[in-house]
């Protein structure tokens, strides 16, 4: 498919200043800060070799990057850095931080269940927009969500692409563009539909359940890494909403997450069934019902670690 984007060959110090702090390491290159000579604006600069992986997450983000609930890509350079070809891919700085964190430093702690949803109505609205052009994201979690500013009007965003594809790639089930009669194709064939979305609305139900409560579905007791059986309870869907900390939260927002958290992606909710959910669609109308979430992320906090690399490990089970 023709390249979006247009690779800009000039050297990227001829137009800005490259910072050296480290804003943030993801799974293809680094994060720094840097400023536009011209206009003294702060930017998100990721650095990445250019290898097809790393065009294939440039060329998807950029191609998603006009939604308003996914990082802004400016520019991208095709510079050689140290004899090596690298891409140095120009964003918005996203100088509001993750999304937990802003939540667990909220003073007051009155973080509510119409929050959350609000919050859930834009990651969502992202989601969508990615499904609708055939792009999985598949790798939908906590650090990659961040508010574009500290300020009240701090807009959340969705970024890193590094594990995204485009679904037409992955061979939706061939079935749905006739080429042949389908007696002769093999049954396995038939069943190939591959699941890359459905890992998105999977990840959509975990934040969810967090927002909800300041602490993930799936956790193992004693603080260890992923434990044998806490996979097994992410394979078998063993969560629950008990605990105090569940009893004030709307029947509405546990049959959401039940719909998201299917542990058969063909039985779990599809992107259009969650937009179409009342929680989601009604976002404004649900209960302002203030929540335990600060107090418990607060608690919780050094536990957030394990729960980043548990659900890394969830999710690499999917792709
Ligand atoms: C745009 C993209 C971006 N990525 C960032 N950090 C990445 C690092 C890898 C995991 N996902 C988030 C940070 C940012 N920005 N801004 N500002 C502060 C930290």
């Amino acid at each position: 498919m023709a390249s979006l984007v247009k690779y800009k060959t000039t050297p990227i110090k001829d137009e800005f200043i490259i910072g050296t702090q480290v804003l943030g390491v993801g799974i293809n290159g680094k994060v720094v800060e840097c400023e536009r000579k011209s206009t003294r604006e702060k930017y998100a600069l990721k650095v990445l070799r250019d290898v097809p992986k790393a065009r294939r997450e440039v060329e998807l983000h950029f191609e998603a990057s006009r939604h308003p609930h996914i990082v802004r890509i400016f520019e991208v350079y095709e510079n050689t850095y140290n004899d090596v070809n690298c891409l140095f891919v120009v964003m918005e700085c996203m100088a509001g931080g993750e999304l937990f964190t802003r939540i667990q430093d909220r003073a007051h702690g009155a973080f509510t269940e119409r929050e959350a949803s609000n919050i859930m109505y834009s990651i969502c609205s992202a989601i969508a927009y990615l499904h609708h052009m055939n792009i999985a994201h598949r790798d939908i979690k906590p650090e990659n969500l961040l508010y574009t500013d500290n300020t009240p009007h701090g807009v959340l965003k969705l970024t890193d692409f590094g594990f995204a594809k485009s679904v037409s790639e992955s061979g939706e089930k061939p079935l749905e563009t006739p080429c042949y009669t389908p007696y002769y194709v093999a049954p396995e064939v038939l069943s190939s539909k591959k699941y890359d979305k459905s890992c998105d609305v999977w990840s959509a139900g975990i934040i969810a359940y967090i927002l909800l409560c300041g602490y993930p579905p799936f956790y193992s007791h004693h603080g260890l890494p992923i434990s044998p059986g806490m996979k097994k309870r992410i394979r078998a869907g063993q969560y629950n909403f008990s605990g105090p900390e569940w009893d004030r939260v709307s029947e509405a927002a546990k049959d959401l997450i039940r719909k998201c958290l299917r542990t058969d992606p063909a039985e779990r909710a599809t992107i259009d069934d969650v937009m179409r959910h009342k929680w989601i669609t009604h976002y404004n109308k649900n209960p302002e019902t203030v929540l335990d979430t600060t107090k418990i992320l607060l608690e919780q906090r050094s536990q957030w670690p394990e729960v980043e690399e548990e659900m890394e490990k969830a999710l690499a089970s999917m792709r």
